[in-house]
């Protein structure tokens, strides 16, 4: 296989891709990279779920506070997590690619790329999905752009949607909350990162063993994943089901990262910091819910309610309304 310092131009680059992604092998995938479309051949009863998500470089990542692996992995991450929000089992991924010419054209630039791939064909041999295909161009400008579609599969007319919570359901969440928020902050103040620990912005962990099992053992009623913050994902799933949501400040999850803050600044941070990737779900009051699901803890923060305002409810007993202050592109 040929090292980075052979990627020249973008035939050798897809055929370096190529190489290195042909690792993972699926039985639903008939073919893969290299013709006009890969084949795919979905299970009997299953219905096929496809997300798509840009990473972009200056506003997903940054080449000073990501490193090449992290880039790769939260590539492949963020497709993932949907996937895992509605409970669907990933059956392929395709990988876009905008690359700056700086990035083709020197060493360290493509040793750059090479780890890029080391993150994302890490994280994609660990959940065994295969890279099935993708485009290659050269960026416009010297920032890497790269958008990654998923592919996934859920028992027919059974996936998780956002519009099943109805009043009455308990909100949960999956994890904890504010800790990819809190190591951004860090890593733009130029902190490098710990060795060892948890990495919840550069290497966030798609909970799809714990969505699948939400499906499969018909736990709840709605469910979302985390990418913008709780405030404005919260919102969107209750506009979607129609519904509002008490929020307790108390019971939140708050990251080890985002405690460090102070508990005020923490709550700030879990509420509307985003990139957590964790699942936000409903359930209805009658069915016990463990505490772990395949070892990741599952916090019950509220309860849903009929239409109406989403409320932070303080342990006072104090009850504010939570506007949706999370990321929104554009704003
Ligand atoms: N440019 C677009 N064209 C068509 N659909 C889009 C576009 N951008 C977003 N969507 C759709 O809008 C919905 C919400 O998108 P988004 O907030 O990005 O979801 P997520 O947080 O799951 O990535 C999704 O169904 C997505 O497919
Ligand atoms: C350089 C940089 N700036 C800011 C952020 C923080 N950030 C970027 S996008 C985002 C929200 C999630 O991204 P989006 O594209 O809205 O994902 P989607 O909701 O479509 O899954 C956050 C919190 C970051 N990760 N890196
Ligand atoms: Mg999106």
């Amino acid at each position: 296989m040929p090292g980075p310092g052979k990627i020249r131009g973008e035939l050798a680059l897809i055929e370096h891709i190529r190489q290195r992604s042909g690792a993972v092998e699926s039985p639903l995938l008939r073919l893969g990279i290299g013709d006009d479309c890969a084949v795919l051949r979905p299970p009997r009863g299953s219905d096929v779920l496809v997300t798509t998500d840009f990473t972009l470089e200056g506003r997903h990542f940054r080449r000073d506070w990501h490193t090449p692996e992290s880039a790769g992995h939260r590539t492949l991450a963020r497709g993932l997590s949907d996937l895992a929000a509605m409970g669907a089992q990933p059956m392929a991924a395709f990988l876009s690619l905008a690359v700056p010419r700086s990035l083709a054209a020197t060493a360290a630039g493509r040793k750059w790329l090479d780890r890029f791939f080391d993150g994302l064909l890490a994280l994609a041999a660990l959940h065994k999905v295969p890279l099935a295909g993708g485009d290659t161009s050269e960026a416009p400008t010297d920032h890497l752009l790269a958008d990654i579609t998923l592919l996934g599969t859920a028992p027919r007319g059974r996936e998780l949607r956002r519009s099943g919570a109805r009043a009455g359901d308990l909100l949960y969440v999956t994890g904890a909350l504010g800790g990819a928020a809190a190591e951004l902050q860090s890593l733009s103040q130029g902190k490098r990162p710990k060795k060892h620990g948890e990495h919840p912005q550069l290497f966030p962990i798609p909970r799809l063993v714990v969505g699948h099992a939400l499906l499969k053992r018909r736990l709840a009623t709605a469910c979302m994943d985390v990418s913008d913050g709780i405030s404005t994902d919260l919102a969107h799933l209750c506009q979607a089901s129609g519904v509002g949501a008490v929020v307790f400040a108390d019971p939140l999850p708050l990251h080890p990262l985002a405690a460090e803050h102070g508990k005020e600044a923490a709550l700030q941070l879990a509420l509307h910091g985003g990139e957590d990737y964790e699942l936000l779900f409903t359930a209805k009051p009658s069915v016990t819910m463990p505490r772990r699901i395949a070892g990741v803890p599952v916090t019950p923060i509220g309860r849903i309610t009929a239409a109406g305002p989403i409320l932070l409810e303080r342990s006072d007993g104090s009850a504010e309304p939570l506007a949706p202050a999370g990321w929104e592109h554009l704003r």
